[in-house]
């Protein structure tokens, strides 16, 4: 991190022109091997919770010895700056396709393992999160008594009944992230434990994950500073390595694994999935684009043609959630996934 003198003529100045700011002569970065993979985990140590998050995990697959089991990944990876950390990057994510996912996915009987960014939208708890849809807005005191309004008894028994039926069936298992490498330790932690159920086992990669890091030998311990009359903060980030392809081959290598690409240039979706595809040979990328994720997404799968699901202006109306379609469409591809495996 370079924090002082004169910027280098090669710098971007911040009156650049906007296309010349990102150098996109820079190669594509090749799926992660093997060394690459070693390198990166020998060189980034494990959260200190790992053990007792494998713990978890192994018991929870266990008692779903025989059933479908699900990894969504949901919010956000963000990149710190400084080991004590103060700033970071961040990826936009609310967690709203991953745990809206995930109740579609437990009301269709699979187990869920809910790798999440922390504090970000959780299944059923999403509804009344403490920003968006306040809680306190559904209750009031009647007679001293705090109880829900009238006019949200319904909804709200509906969600509660879910939220007890999942966790009565023990059916969820929330585990938290929230900078690139708890993610990608955890990632693989869970993937090695999901081998023993074989093609059981679905990921359903919704996270938005950061591409590019600070490595540990350059990062700074502390606090950077900021020099009075000002200093530029010139970054020099890593790329991520590619570990979709290690997922694929030695992380889970009988599951069936889905990865979304997000993209907001409508020109390069189909393109950039069917890249991903071909370049980590899994079953199923999701495509979406920023500004219409909501309502439109689209199934890019080998040897065959895209297929869009769209909501009609009539279901987004109605509040139809996508992932009421997403999800029944995938787990009909687990299923044949699972038939084909036998
Ligand atoms: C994040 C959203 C858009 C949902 O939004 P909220 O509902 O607000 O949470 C999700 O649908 C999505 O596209 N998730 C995937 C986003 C993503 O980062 N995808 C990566 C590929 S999977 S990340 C894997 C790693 N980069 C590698 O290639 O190995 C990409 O587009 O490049």
């Amino acid at each position: 991190m370079d924090t002082s003198g004169p910027v280098p003529p090669t710098r971007r100045l911040s009156t650049g022109e906007r296309e010349q700011a990102i150098d996109r002569s820079a190669p594509v970065l090749p799926p992660a091997l093997e060394i690459d993979e070693n390198n990166y985990f020998e060189n980034n140590a494990p959260p200190e919770y790992l053990d007792e998050l494998a713990r978890q995990c192994e018991e929870f697959v266990k008692m779903h010895g025989t059933g479908r089991i699900v990894l969504v990944t949901s919010g956000g990876t963000t990149v710190p700056l400084e080991n004590q950390t103060v700033r970071f990057i961040d990826n936009f994510s609310a967690g709203t396709r991953g745990a809206t996912s995930a109740e579609y996915f437990l009301e269709n009987g699979y187990a869920v393992i809910f790798l999440h960014r922390q504090f970000s939208l959780l299944p059923y708890s999403r509804h009344y999160s403490h920003s968006t849809n306040c809680f306190l807005d559904f209750m009031e005191e009647n007679d001293g008594q705090v109880v829900v309004s009238q006019q949200y008894q319904q909804q709200m028994r509906t969600v509660l009944r879910k939220y007890r039926a999942a966790k009565d069936r023990n059916q969820l298992l929330l585990l938290p992230f929230t900078t690139i490498n708890q993610y990608l330790h955890t990632l693989r932690t869970v993937s090695v434990i999901l081998q023993s159920a074989g093609p059981r086992a679905l990921f359903y990669l919704a996270a938005a994950v950061s591409d590019f890091f600070i490595p540990p030998s350059r990062i700074p311990e502390h606090k950077i500073q900021s020099k009075a009359g000002g200093n530029k903060l010139i970054m020099d980030l890593d790329p991520v390595p590619k570990f979709l392809n290690r997922l694929v081959e030695r992380w889970a290598p009988g599951a069936m694994i889905i990865s979304f690409k997000l993209e907001t240039d409508s020109e390069i979706l189909i393109s950039k999935a069917r890249q991903a595809l071909e370049r980590y040979s899994h079953q199923l990328v999701i495509g979406n684009l920023l500004q219409t994720r909501k309502n439109e997404i689209v199934f890019v799968e080998p040897e065959v043609p895209e297929t869009w699901i769209r909501l009609s202006d009539e279901q987004i109306k109605d509040g139809t959630e996508i992932e009421s379609l997403i999800i029944p469409a995938t787990i009909e591809r687990h299923t044949a996934w699972i038939e084909q495996s036998k």
